[in-house]
């Protein structure tokens, strides 16, 4: 880093947990006359002005702030940008390289937090499918629920892991994954043969736009996929599922078309829980009032999953840095007493482990005329209760 004189100017999203915690000075394995000065600010505050006026060296953010080259044209300070998030939608990752700035983020942070999240959407509304498998042979002649699930990285593979758990089948896609025991089907088996579809995705759109750096050489934009996700799931798609099957979305608002969905909610009364929305952070008027569950983009907020996050980009920075990490998340925990055993022994316990309906109140209580606005759904999340994850 270029600053080791005058010392390092981090400019963070306040919303990043324990910021104190990890970026010291003594953290950050810097001598004593050495300064690291935190300035932390509402993600969606940070702009290519406040980069002027603070010339820091270090940015970390979360998913809310845009980082591309509209931010950095101007800006010759920033050397390093993590996102303590698992998501990279955010992020022209090509313009950082293309810029020589290193980039890091959380990835797999909150995968257990998302996947515990699904599972209390659908066992709430569907707790008929308590189904741990050790009883079903015994005991159950129903058949074991149907989980359709799109995206089997980090956040997919670890809910196809908990389905399984509870003896339930699953279908899964990937295409860009090899087939699998999980990886089974097409995106059309999945959606027609599901009792429950859930998508895991990042938001990708198609491969094509070519763009220039600052420094003049052409490079694609990093969000490009063959397998494009934006809009994923449209008219065409919702076509293809049963009114019976229940769509989550737990991944990014815009890869489902959000107006296609109000019209299928109307035509088929689907089930259809919500953590994140197309026109985020606004809700659409008329589609909160048609949702089974609607949360304010916190599947991924436990104490352990934004910590996790926080201690991911942590340990990026200190290697660009080339010290030792010397804080540990560990440390920090309060004890966790929420055991996935006892819930699966005692479902009827769900409601202590996580009670996604007052989440949902939470939200609902924002809206007015049908609607809730932007500063309402982002105070929402900042004033987060933070849950637990399960532990094993
Ligand atoms: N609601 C929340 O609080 C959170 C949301 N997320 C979102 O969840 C997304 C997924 O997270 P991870 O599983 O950790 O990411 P990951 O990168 O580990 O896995 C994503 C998977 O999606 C697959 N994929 C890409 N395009 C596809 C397509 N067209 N069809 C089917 N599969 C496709 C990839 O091959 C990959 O295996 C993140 O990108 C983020 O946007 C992540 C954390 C918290
Ligand atoms: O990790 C991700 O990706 C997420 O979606 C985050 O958990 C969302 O949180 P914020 O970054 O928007 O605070």
């Amino acid at each position: 880093m270029t600053d080791t004189v005058t010392g390092i100017t981090i400019l963070a999203d306040s919303n990043i947990a324990s910021l104190d915690e990890f970026f010291t000075a003594t953290m950050l394995g810097q001598a004593t006359e050495q300064t690291v000065s935190i300035i932390k600010v509402a993600g969606r505050d940070i702009n290519a002005q406040l980069l002027a006026e603070l010339q820091p060296t270090i940015l970390l953010i979360r998913s809310v702030t845009s980082v591309n080259e509209a931010l950095l044209a101007d800006n010759e300070s920033v050397e390093f940008v993590g996102s303590a998030t698992i998501g990279t939608d955010h992020v022209d990752q090509d313009y950082l390289a293309a810029r020589n700035i290193t980039f890091a983020n959380a990835a797999g942070c909150s995968k257990h937090s998302v996947a515990q999240y699904v599972l209390t959407a659908i066992l709430t509304l569907r707790p008929q499918y308590w189904q741990p498998s050790t009883t079903l042979l015994m005991t159950s002649s129903m058949p074991p629920l149907t989980l359709g699930i799109i995206g089997l990285g980090n956040i997919g593979s670890t809910l196809a892991q908990y389905a399984t758990a509870l003896g339930w089948q699953v279908l899964g896609y990937d295409p860009l994954l090899h087939p699998s025991d999980t990886n089974n089907a097409s995106f059309e088996q999945v959606l027609s043969q599901s009792d429950v579809v859930s998508l895991h995705v990042p938001l990708t759109d198609k491969k094509s736009t070519h763009k220039k750096a600052a420094a003049g050489q052409s490079f694609q934009s990093s969000n490009g996929s063959d397998y494009p996700t934006r809009h994923l799931i449209n008219a065409e798609a919702l076509a293809m599922m049963s009114p019976h099957t229940m769509l989550i979305n737990s991944a990014r608002g815009p890869v489902v078309n959000a107006s296609d969905l109000e019209a299928d909610i109307e035509r088929n009364e689907r089930q259809v829980v919500l953590d994140v929305f197309e026109h985020e952070p606004e809700i659409s008027e008329g589609l909160l009032a048609k949702l089974a569950i609607a949360t304010p983009h916190i599947a991924g907020y436990t104490v352990e999953g934004k910590l996790r996050g926080t201690q991911i980009i942590y340990d990026a920075l200190c290697e660009k840095l080339a010290v030792a990490p010397a804080q540990s998340m560990q440390k920090l925990l309060p004890l966790n007493m929420f055991l996935w055993s006892e819930l699966k022994a005692h479902p009827d316990r769900l409601i202590k482990f996580y009670d996604i309906m007052q989440d949902d109140a939470s939200l609902r209580s924002q809206a007015v005329d049908g609607q809730v606005n932007g500063a309402d759904f982002d105070q929402l999340r900042r004033d987060y209760h933070l849950r637990r994850e399960w532990q094993f």
